[in-house]
């Protein structure tokens, strides 16, 4: 069965998505809030700014005007960075299609609210709408999507149903879908993994080696999952997909603009000059702040996150913060 499905924004992933969901056989509407770049899409069949390489279906449309890309829509697809997406839903709310399942494929939490995107989209969409919102998590980098390699994703939802028909939507021979229910677990997983992604590269970017490497994804994953399991979420979704797959992805996959920003820091530039060079966005420096206090608020310990947030926010040196964190006190590893 094929859908006609509005996907509200045009970065890398909202592309990739649209790509996939239009060489299916659906029908998509791809929204940028830029008129400029939805003409440049529809113009030249491609998104030359953020997924440049991949040619678009004729069945893609895109456009600048958010009613025109709900019109008609039996889904939903929300792809913009966390910190725009309460700005865009609220534009949205007025005109999403009366019962059409949603999909957040955003990974992380707002800074202001401390919320995850459940809880953005819990502030902006009527009570009614919550149930038929699901959220996608998952080692997934765009480009490998767009060119077919093969991909797993997980659909979260806290019902069976809608997560089973973004199941049903998404799904080909490249790119299998998994569903639960778990929500808080796949939301804070992906957002979380992106701060220790940033932390890998930073210890790459310093020279250190993969021993230092696989010790920041396994402790990484220790402290990810201790904050996500206060929070309600199952430990098994942390080692699962949204978990420990996204994480190993990103701090180990060159295409990761979070460890990229990481390498960079290590290698001693300062973060505002990193920022100012990259046109796409790199989650996990806002994500930091935001676990950050998370941690503090839910009095939970996360020395990851802590050092990254001194580096980031606090200017301190990266090497300064590895010596910090390899000497806290001595613990046991499973307290
Ligand atoms: N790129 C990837 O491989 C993956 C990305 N994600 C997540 O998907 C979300 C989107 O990421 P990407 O598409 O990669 O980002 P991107 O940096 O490639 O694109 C961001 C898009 O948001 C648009 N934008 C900026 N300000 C806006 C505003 N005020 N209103 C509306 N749109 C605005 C930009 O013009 C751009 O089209 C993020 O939360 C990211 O963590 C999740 C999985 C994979
Ligand atoms: O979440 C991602 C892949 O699953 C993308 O990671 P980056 O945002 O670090 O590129």
């Amino acid at each position: 069965m094929t859908h006609t499905i509005a996907v509200l924004g045009a970065g890398a992933w909202g592309t990739a998505l649209a790509k996939a969901l239009s060489d299916k056989g659906h029908q998509v509407h791809l929204w940028s809030w830029q008129k400029p770049h939805a003409d440049a899409i529809q113009r030249d069949r491609t998104n030359q700014d953020f997924l440049p390489g991949f040619e678009l279906a004729p069945t893609l449309r895109a456009t600048s005007d958010l009613p025109d890309a709900l019109g008609g829509a039996d889904m939903v697809l929300t792809a913009v960075p966390t910190h725009v997406l309460r700005e865009v839903l609220g534009k949205a709310a007025p005109h999403l299609p009366e019962s059409a399942p949603i999909l957040s494929v955003s990974k992380g939490i707002e800074i202001s609210t401390l919320k995850v995107v459940s809880g953005i989209f819990e502030d902006c969409v009527p009570k009614e709408t919550l149930d038929r919102v699901a959220y996608l998590g998952g080692p997934s980098f765009a480009k490998e999507v767009a060119a077919g390699m093969p991909t797993a994703v997980v659909v979260a939802c806290t019902s069976h149903d809608v997560a089973c028909r973004w199941q049903e939507a998404l799904a080909t021979d490249r790119l299998r879908v998994y569903t639960t229910d778990d929500v808080i677990g796949i939301e804070l997983g992906g957002a979380l993994k992106n701060v220790i992604a940033i932390a890998a590269g930073v210890s790459d970017g310093l020279g250190f080696g993969h021993n230092s490497r696989a010790a920041l994804i396994t402790r990484g994953l220790a402290e990810m999952t201790r904050l996500a399991t206060k929070m309600g979420a199952h430990p098994l979704t942390l080692a699962g997909l949204g978990g420990m797959g996204d994480l190993v992805l990103t701090c180990t996959g060159d295409l990761s603009r979070n460890r990229t920003v990481g390498l960079e820091l290590g290698k001693g530039r300062k973060l505002d000059d990193i920022l100012a060079g990259m046109t796409q966005v790199a989650e996990g420096v806002r994500t930091t702040k935001a676990a950050y206090a998370l941690a503090q608020r839910e009095g939970c310990e996360m020395p990851i996150t802590d050092a990254m947030y001194r580096i980031l926010y606090e200017g301190q040196s990266p090497l300064e913060a590895t010596v910090e964190l390899m000497t806290r006190r001595k613990r046991a590893e499973r307290d």
